[in-house]
């Protein structure tokens, strides 16, 4: 059972400086992150059960003791190796053009993820002009002993940060990103995230995020979104389309 308290509930207060986004672009808008559809057919579940059993691998290799078994470590080194190359026989996505659901950040992420071993996989989900998340790290994802390394620490922010500037109505490239880590954030146990826009000027959008372990904050972060130029003249060309 989690010990977490739950976040404060701010879905309903409006923040000045951010437009009213209506739900339905929201949605939209954060659908490649989140909700995380069921699987849409049998081989779709099937790479995220091997994406899995790849985490759990990356973890053991990581843990691995150099002072056991040589012997055993070369053997099992062979047995990867192999089973490495049987998975690069297999039908590739770099031999077609990718779908819909091939594209979708819940499904390819570092972060989020659920088809790419990289990602632990954090667990999104929008409350209102709030994005929540969860994620548990781990041992692959060490820095100091017993602590998530820094550059995952901040790479989670620009997840959940990511999917949060939906809140300003349009989607952006991160420009910067500043993480305040006031504690460190621990392995093995769940780190909860929350993030929002708090200002919108034109094409660009801040947003603010923390990150809590026990309930207790560990770190927070700004960072500013900016739409890229060209896909804002894709965006007047289309508007003018449609008037
Ligand atoms: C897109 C769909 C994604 C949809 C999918 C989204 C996936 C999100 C995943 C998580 C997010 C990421 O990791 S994104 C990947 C990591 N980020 C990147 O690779 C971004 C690399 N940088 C860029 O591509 C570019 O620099 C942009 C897009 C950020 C800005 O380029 P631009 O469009 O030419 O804009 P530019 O004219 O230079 O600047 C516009 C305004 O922003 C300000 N500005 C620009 N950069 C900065 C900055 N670092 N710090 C302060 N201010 C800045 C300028 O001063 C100016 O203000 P003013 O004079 O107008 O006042």
């Amino acid at each position: 059972m989690s010990t977490i308290e739950p976040l404060p509930d701010k879905s309903s207060e409006a923040s000045p400086g951010v437009p009213e986004v209506p739900a339905d672009v929201l949605a939209e808008l954060r659908s490649t992150w989140t909700p995380r559809p069921a699987p849409d057919g049998p081989g779709r579940a099937a790479r995220h059960r091997l994406a899995e059993a790849a985490r759990r691998l990356v973890e053991a290799v990581k843990l691995a003791d150099a002072e056991g078994d040589a012997d055993a470590l070369q053997s099992v080194a062979d047995d990867v190796s192999d089973l490495a190359a049987r998975i690069a026989a297999l039908p590739s996505l770099r031999d077609r053009e990718p779908n819909l659901a091939d594209l979708q950040l819940h499904e390819r992420s570092p972060l989020v993820g659920a088809a790419n071993p990289l990602a632990p996989p954090m667990e999104l989900e929008a409350d209102g002009p709030v994005i929540r998340a969860h994620a548990v790290f781990n041992a692959a994802y060490e820095g100091p002993l017993g602590r998530v390394h820094g550059g995952y620490v901040a790479a989670a922010f620009d997840e959940v940060m990511g999917v949060a500037q939906s809140g300003s109505g349009r989607l952006g490239m991160t420009a910067y990103l500043t993480v305040r880590m006031k504690r460190s954030t621990p392995l093995h146990e769940r780190v909860d995230y929350e993030a929002e826009v708090t200002r919108v000027e034109g094409r660009k959008a801040w947003v603010t995020a923390r990150s809590y372990a026990g309930g207790v904050l560990v770190a927070d972060a700004e960072g500013l979104f900016v739409r890229p130029r060209a896909l804002v003249l894709q965006d007047e060309a289309r508007a003018a389309g449609e008037a």
